[in-house]
């Protein structure tokens, strides 16, 4: 955690989802009715085909909605692209961007994945611009010359505190059920926070940078209370109400 940092617990559901998940959303909404709202945010992700019955799900939660992925572009002849825009015309808050399955499975650059920032911002939504390594760049020693390079090209000038939140999730810990030790998360995250204080000054202090990677209930407190992580993205364990809450009240202890 960070001191003065609200963290959020945010929720990546992938292409996972129909209309019969939507009882995870509401009991997701009501589950994080209460005082612990007030010191800890949440998102669910749900595929966008769910976006807009979702955020209806959630009018009388502090549970937000948001998007996984977003065009470059507004609108236009882009078949099958969701735009910013579209994502806060059904009430989203958030979208994913730079995710490494959409670097991998459509080969997302680091430019294409800033220009996504910025029509996030554009549309007035929140970027979560995902960044991390993978096992072989971990393995070389490369694992923060990599994260240096992914902010400094994937994030652009006009990112703030309160428009953009970093992810760090390391490609070989989505999924496969390990995970870094608190150590290694302790100094990626240090890193992390430094190169964005160089660059964005006192707004690079208080930019939430969350952990993902195989959190689940059994882990998120001992990764969520290392210092400067600010909250989780979570795959796997978002889909069941029942996990997701368990990691949202970790912060139960965390913050008592
Ligand atoms: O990719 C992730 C969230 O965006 C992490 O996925 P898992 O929590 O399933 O490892």
């Amino acid at each position: 955690m960070t001191p003065d940092i609200r963290p959020l617990v945010a929720g990546n559901w992938k292409m996972n989802g129909t209309r019969a998940s939507l009882d995870q959303i509401k009991a997701m909404a009501e589950g994080v009715k209460g005082g612990l709202s007030e010191k800890v945010e949440t998102l669910i992700c749900p595929p966008a085909t769910l976006l807009y019955v979702a955020t209806a799900l959630c009018d009388d939660s502090p549970l937000m909605i948001g998007g996984q992925d977003c065009h470059q572009k507004q609108s236009g002849a882009h078949t099958g692209d969701v735009s910013a825009e579209m994502i806060a015309d059904c009430f989203g808050t958030h979208v994913i961007v730079g995710h490494s399955e959409r670097r991998t499975d459509h080969a997302e650059s680091d430019a294409l994945v800033r220009a996504k920032t910025e029509a996030a911002h554009a549309a007035g939504l929140v970027a979560i611009v995902c960044i991390g390594e993978t096992g072989d760049e971990r393995k070389g020693g490369k694992t923060l010359d990599v994260l240096k390079r992914q902010i400094a090209e994937s994030l652009p000038d006009g990112a703030t505190a309160e428009n953009t939140v970093i992810a760090y999730e390391p490609v070989w810990a989505i999924g496969t059920g390990l995970t870094p030790t608190a150590s290694d998360v302790e100094e990626a995250h240090a890193f992390m926070r430094s190169e964005l204080v160089s660059r964005f000054a006192a707004a690079g202090g208080k930019m939430r940078i969350l952990y993902g990677g195989s959190v689940k209930p059994g882990n998120a407190k001992e990764l969520m209370g290392v210092a400067n992580v600010d909250g989780a993205l979570i795959g796997g364990a978002s889909l069941k109400a029942e996990d997701f809450l368990a990691i949202y009240r970790a912060y139960e202890e965390l913050t008592a």
